[in-house]
């Protein structure tokens, strides 16, 4: 197939402008969130896999943290089971709790696996039970009481945090140049299984692993402020001032808070990105052009 001498010039400005960032992230560790919301679109996923396998194969380590609310949600509702959200977080009673192992650990962590199997990667689906690579304890949640007056703690049954990750599953599956996929369930020490946050998960194991990226993919353009303008860059103060005010709420909580405790805790940058936008993770990683929110400690990136 020939191409018009602009059409060359186009692939040309491209691939040079990719190449100081293959050299930067070479042997770097990326982890991506590939959000439920962002996973509904065929075309979007096939491309989603591709840019991963690109990135192993320029000497990247991705590393593919799963959600999968909304595809929960639908088996919660062909079965009759009601669910809703505390701050962003399912309310997990027993009988919810086998539907998310059944809907994350299966069908969705199987089908993303396979996608990246299919376009050239060597991928390995796992839940935070294989290798006890994500020991849970359960998440402790507080609210102010309807007036206002103090706070109380509530139970939202088997939601997990992050205890600890077990870096040894992760550094074997990756030094055999393997794609890991995790579901975002974790273990007790006594066996018991709980449902966490993929985001919490994707920045808790960005954390462990110093990462350079965490980019979390999700179905919106990226942090908006009141007016629904996307905010590209801002750092830890300006983010805390709009978690006060309400303009960050339900399920962009859990996302901020990761991205936060991740940048504070080494991560280079972590990033919200619309998950709408075709090959939005390539866009991301190879070129000059961000898409969505870019959250970083050191002021010197956001200039
Ligand atoms: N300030 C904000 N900017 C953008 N989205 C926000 C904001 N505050 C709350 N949200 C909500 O957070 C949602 C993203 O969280 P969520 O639905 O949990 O995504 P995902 O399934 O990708 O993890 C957005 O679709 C939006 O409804
Ligand atoms: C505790 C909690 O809320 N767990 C989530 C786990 C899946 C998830 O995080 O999926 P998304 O990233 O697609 O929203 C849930 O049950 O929906």
């Amino acid at each position: 197939m020939s191409m018009s001498r602009t059409a060359a010039g186009d692939v040309a400005r491209v691939l040079t402008e990719a190449l100081p960032y293959i050299q930067r992230f070479t042997n770097k560790t990326i982890v991506v969130k590939f959000g439920g919301n962002a996973m509904i679109d065929d075309k979007l996923k096939e491309q989603f896999a591709r840019d991963i396998v690109l990135m192993k194969l320029v000497g990247m380590n991705p590393i593919v943290v799963h959600g999968g609310g909304p595809q929960i949600g639908d088996l919660l509702k062909r079965l009759a089971i009601e669910s809703h959200f505390v701050d962003g977080m399912r309310v997990t009673d027993t009988p919810t709790m086998d539907v998310v192992e059944m809907v994350l650990g299966g069908s969705v962590n199987k089908e993303i696996v396979s996608l990246l199997n299919r376009n050239g990667g060597k991928a390995i689906g796992l839940t935070g039970k294989d290798g006890q690579l994500i020991r849970a304890k359960k998440l402790k949640v507080t609210q102010r009481t309807p007036d206002l007056a103090k706070t109380e703690i509530i139970d939202i049954g088997h939601v997990g945090e992050v205890e600890k990750i077990n870096t040894e599953v992760l550094d074997m599956l990756v030094n055999s140049d393997f794609i890991p996929v995790i579901a975002p369930i974790g273990v007790g020490a006594d066996g018991a299984s709980y449902n966490i946050n993929a985001d919490l998960v994707a920045g808790k194991v960005a954390e462990v692993l110093k990462a350079e990226k965490l980019m979390l993919l999700t179905n919106i353009e990226g942090l908006l402020d009141k007016s629904g303008k996307v905010l590209t860059g801002l750092s830890t103060e300006q983010v805390d001032a709009l978690i006060a005010d309400g303009t960050i709420y339900g399920g962009m909580l859990p996302k901020i808070g990761c991205a936060l405790s991740a940048v504070n805790a080494g991560v280079v940058s972590a990033h919200i990105i619309d998950g709408r936008v075709p090959h939005a993770v390539l866009l991301e990683i190879f070129t000059d052009t961000g898409v969505g929110t870019l959250i970083t400690n050191t002021q010197s990136e956001l200039d």
